[in-house]
């Protein structure tokens, strides 16, 4: 349901629909999603005429649904729709329950018949599917306008072969769309992100088309926002700072990163074209570039893109379409792309143009951050980074831009040190730091009150709260003991050749009691990942040392111990505030949300045991 949401919504864009196709990968090659996407292309005819009629927003049915009610449209009509919306998601998750496509549907649709020759999602033919061919007369929504061309590629997959995972994907639907619309434009979406904003497609080729500078654009990015985040934003989803500072900063030096969805690309300049001066795009001549063969000799031919060994002796996934290798393919493809002379801008309309999801666990969060750190990090190990390629090719601040993300990684080092060794020296009585009353002191209460201080004003300036800068204080903890920690780890193994990295994906659905707990701001770990075990652990030694210096300070009773441990405590007691919901978590909750016991003992001895070790 939720992907077919995001296909309704690019569907019903404000944009002349002959113009416009939208293709589905399906890299889970499963039947039910193309079932899902056949009822959705029967309801379009419904839900695109209505939508334009009353030129409603958001043009995804379930976000629209859960609007508030909206007094230009027609009443009759609306619950009419919705009634139509809702046998249809009624009809899906039946499917989807049983496994199976309903046999009476199954005989009437040929296309079902391919996945008797499919044996699982990761060995199977090319499947491709034209749902809607605007060229077919009788393709016309209900009040006989053509509808939007539609199509379903679940791309061949082979055991022996590697997919390349989303990179390989997009790479077989640039093939496959060129030889079926070939447009000039394309839009990525990922399968979770609608669209909000029926004008976004307009908007784009607003900077493509513009007369002075449009020539030098190759991807117009907007922000990935989320409409699934809590009030508080516990496991600060919502990226808030790099979305309003950071991205519009780097705009400024070039334009920002291509982050994976939400993104128009010029076709050309993604298949590896070179910008030059002299090359100005004429839009009008290449209007119509539509492949005119018919339909089944097209099949023939577009289906061979898809497969395996397509792409065998060419460049695809090198100096063409998305590059294949790295975790985070967008990234690295966006920076290239920059390298060969190309400008992108960011666009933050007020309308907010796409809503995806954010990661609703703490283990998904970190995971996911795993995976940015990872990839990033490797971008600038290899010939492609900023300080690699990048140098002479964009400019300096978009190279400082880039680092500040691919240096994420390496960043764990100083933060676990931070969170061991000072807390360690405070339960021995060893001062690290210099004591109050010494001018050396100075520097380093600069240091933390600027920092402190700066990064609240960035945040409340980038339209966050309070309450949520100190929430994203804690995960930029985590985040760095344990996302940045494993994929600083895994990196350098990966170079030693112990390991390969993969685009590990997020999950998309949830049990009801996980989803209640992050409405209501709780944390989730519930599952005895070894991140876990690590964040317990450093939480529980802060909090021994905690204890156990002040009580140590409290005893002799000598002012001067206070002084010379003040930034130890006060660095410690940070961690040991920002840590009370893992220590309710590790021994007071009841929930399945708690830490699991396994956790629970394994940090508890590893903490005692580095206490004792640096006590005795
Ligand atoms: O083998 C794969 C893996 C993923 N995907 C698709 O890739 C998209 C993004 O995957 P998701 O698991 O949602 O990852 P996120 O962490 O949310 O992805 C973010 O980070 C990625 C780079 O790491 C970018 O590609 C994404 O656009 C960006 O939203 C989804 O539509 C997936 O269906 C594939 O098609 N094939
Ligand atoms: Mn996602």
């Amino acid at each position: 349901m939720m992907a077919i949401n995001t296909v309704l919504s690019v569907m019903a864009y404000n944009y002349p629909t002959e113009k416009l196709s939208v293709y589905v990968s399906d890299d889970g090659g499963s039947d039910l999603t193309f079932y899902a996407l056949l009822e959705a292309s029967q309801f379009g005819k419904h839900w695109i005429p209505f939508s334009k009629k009353f030129n409603i927003e958001p043009r995804s049915p379930s976000a629209y649904f859960s609007t508030k009610s909206d007094p230009l449209v027609d009443n009759k009509v609306l619950s009419s729709i919705k009634k139509l919306y809702e046998e249809m998601e009624h009809r899906i998750e039946t499917a989807s329950k049983l496994g199976r496509i309903p046999e009476d549907i199954r005989i009437k649709y040929k296309g079902f018949s391919e996945w008797d020759s499919v044996s699982s999602p990761r060995d199977h033919q090319t499947i491709l599917q034209v749902l809607i061919d605007r060229r077919n007369p009788s393709a016309v929504d209900i009040d006989g306008v053509p509808l939007p061309t539609l199509v379903y590629l679940a791309r061949e997959k082979r055991p022996s072969h590697p997919h390349n995972f989303k990179a390989g994907a997009m790479n077989a639907l640039i093939r496959v769309s060129s030889k079926i619309s070939n447009g000039t434009i394309i839009l990525n979406v990922d399968c979770d992100m609608s669209s909000n904003n029926s004008e976004s497609v307009r908007d784009a080729l607003c900077f493509f088309m513009d007369e002075k500078q449009g020539h030098e654009i190759a991807f117009v990015q907007y922000p990935q926002c989320f409409n699934n985040l809590t009030q508080n934003d516990i496991y600060g989803g919502a990226l808030t700072v790099i979305q309003e500072m950071e991205f519009p900063g780097l705009d400024g030096f070039g334009g920002p990163l291509y982050i994976g969805t939400g993104c128009f690309h010029r076709r050309e300049t993604l298949c590896g074209r070179k910008y030059s001066e002299e090359y100005k795009f004429e839009f009008v001549k290449s209007i119509d570039n539509r492949v005119q063969e018919s339909i089944t000799e097209l099949d023939v031919q577009t289906k061979i893109l898809a497969d395996c060994t397509s792409e065998k002796g060419t460049e695809w996934g090198k100096e063409m379409g998305l590059k294949y290798g790295c975790p985070v393919e967008d990234v690295i493809t966006g920076l290239a792309i920059q390298c060969r002379g190309w400008k992108s801008v960011y666009f933050n309309p007020t309308r907010t143009g796409f809503f995806g999801i954010a990661p609703i666990t703490l283990a998904q969060t970190l995971v996911q951050h795993k995976r940015w750190s990872e990839g990033d990090f490797q971008i600038i190990l290899s010939k492609y980074g900023p300080l690699s390629q990048g140098v002479g090719r964009i400019k300096l601040g978009l190279q400082m831009g880039y680092c500040s993300y691919c240096l994420w990684a390496p960043n764990c080092l100083a933060t676990l040190y931070y969170s061991v060794i000072p807390p360690l020296f405070l339960l021995k009585g060893v001062s690290l730091f210099p004591r109050i009353s010494s001018p050396w002191f100075l520097p380093f209460a600069y240091v933390v009150i600027t920092e402190i201080t700066y990064s609240l004003i960035e945040f409340l300036l980038s339209g966050g709260t309070f309450q949520s800068w100190w929430n994203e204080q804690r995960m930029w903890m985590y985040k760095r003991t344990t996302s940045y920690f494993f994929a600083f780890t895994d990196t350098c193994f990966k170079l030693l050749g112990y390991s390969d990295s993969a685009f590990e994906i997020t999950a998309k659905v949830a049990d009801q009691d996980v989803s209640q707990r992050y409405e209501k701001d709780i944390f989730e770990f519930g599952n005895s990942s070894p991140m876990f075990t690590i964040l317990a652990t450093l939480a529980l030694l802060n909090l021994f040392s905690l204890v156990g210096g002040l009580n140590r300070i409290i005893k002799s009773r000598d002012i001067n111990d206070l002084q010379s441990m003040f930034l130890q405590i006060l660095l410690t007691g940070i961690v040991v505030i920002l840590n009370l919901p893992l220590y309710w978590g590790l021994f007071f909750r009841k929930d399945n949300g708690r830490m699991p016991t396994s956790v629970t003992v394994k940090s508890s001895v590893l903490s005692l045991t580095a206490c004792f070790l640096i006590l005795y």
